[in-house]
């Protein structure tokens, strides 16, 4: 059973409950001024509740004028409907700061605010707002987001050289190659190895062939000329690129810019029967004569036409 303190005692009873509350409350009269200033906006605004009271939104937060909290405040004492606003869309409007300890900055609070309406002791409209500290809530909701963004980084991306990997690839090509189908539009799928890579390895060692898979995955990204051209690691020492927009002679360019790019950084093959530095091997596909297929067979002949440029003496391009 609850009991209700003496009338006498009864409004400074709420003043104490509404002071001890952990959350800011500010109530407006039917006039727009401040008539009630907690002490917790006291505490986290420094402004004291006589320095506030009696003064109108305008006067008390110039910063908010024609915010989005006032225009809520004005529409409650003139409309009455309650105002819920979005703590990510307002994160801290109001001018309010907590300092966990004495030795650190003041961080300003993020803040979810509802407005009100009220019926005034003059029977008229006021307002009532709260303020409640979700700056927690907050900083751990960007936690997530950043792990969730890094979970997905991770479920795309190829983990030694950082290129989209196989998944990403697939999901890119079968879009891709949807659009290119419906539109009629050329694309091109470019399979790249690595010529002799075991021998390297065997030669220098794995992580030395680790160092060396990087090097080739930055310099094959860095022939990527157009936003739509994905480059990706397949696979070991293989890499397929998807060139949209790209027919055989535009993939035969990129092919090329490809094996100088590889022959510009001289990275030394004690091993290669191809030649004193590491090159690559690159099958061309374009879709010119494949409409109705199937993605699958696309790869599948850019991986056929890997093997013959293999066949015919590696370090080459054929289509
Ligand atoms: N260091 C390193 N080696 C890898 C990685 N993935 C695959 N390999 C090696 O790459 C080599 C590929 O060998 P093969 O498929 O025989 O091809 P190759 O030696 O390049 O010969 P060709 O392609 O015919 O020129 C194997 O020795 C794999 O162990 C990797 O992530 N790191």
């Amino acid at each position: 059973m609850t009991s209700r303190p003496d009338t006498s005692d009864h409004d400074n009873f709420v003043g104490q409950v509404v002071n001890s509350l952990q959350l800011g409350v500010m109530v407006f009269n039917a006039s727009g001024q401040i008539a009630l200033w907690n002490r917790w906006l006291e505490e986290k605004s420094g402004k004291p509740a006589e320095q506030m009271l009696g003064r109108n939104f305008v006067e008390a937060f110039p910063y908010l004028a024609r915010s989005r909290v006032q225009q809520s405040v004005q529409g409650v004492l003139t409309g009455g409907f309650p105002v819920v606003l979005s703590q990510s869309l307002h994160r801290a409007p109001f001018d309010l700061y907590q300092q966990s300890r004495p030795d650190e900055e003041p961080q300003r609070i993020q803040q979810a605010i509802r407005i009100a309406p009220l019926l005034g002791p003059d029977q008229r409209r006021w307002c009532l707002l709260q303020i409640e500290d979700v700056t927690q809530a907050v900083h751990r909701e960007e936690v997530l987001w950043r792990q969730a963004e890094q979970l997905t980084h991770h479920s795309y991306h190829d983990a030694l050289t950082n290129l989209p990997n196989r998944r990403r690839l697939m999901e890119y090509l079968e879009h891709e190659w949807g659009r290119a189908r419906r539109a009629r539009r050329p694309l091109a799928v470019l399979m790249v190895d690595i010529d002799h890579f075991k021998k390297y390895n065997d030669a220098l060692g794995h992580q030395a062939g680790d160092r060396c898979l990087v090097q080739i995955a930055h310099t094959l990204q860095s022939t990527m000329r157009r936003a739509s051209d994905l480059i990706t690691r397949y696979g070991g020492e293989e890499f397929v690129a998807v060139l949209p927009e790209t027919d055989n002679d535009g993939a035969l360019q990129v092919a090329h810019a490809m094996l100088s790019a590889v022959a510009t950084q001289q990275l030394a093959h004690p091993q290669s029967a191809t030649g004193e530095w590491v090159t690559v091997s690159i099958g061309i596909a374009c879709n010119t004569e494949w409409q109705d297929v199937p993605v699958c067979q696309l790869i599948e002949a850019a991986d056929l036409a890997l093997y013959r440029a293999k066949a015919a003496g590696r370090c080459r391009i054929s289509c």
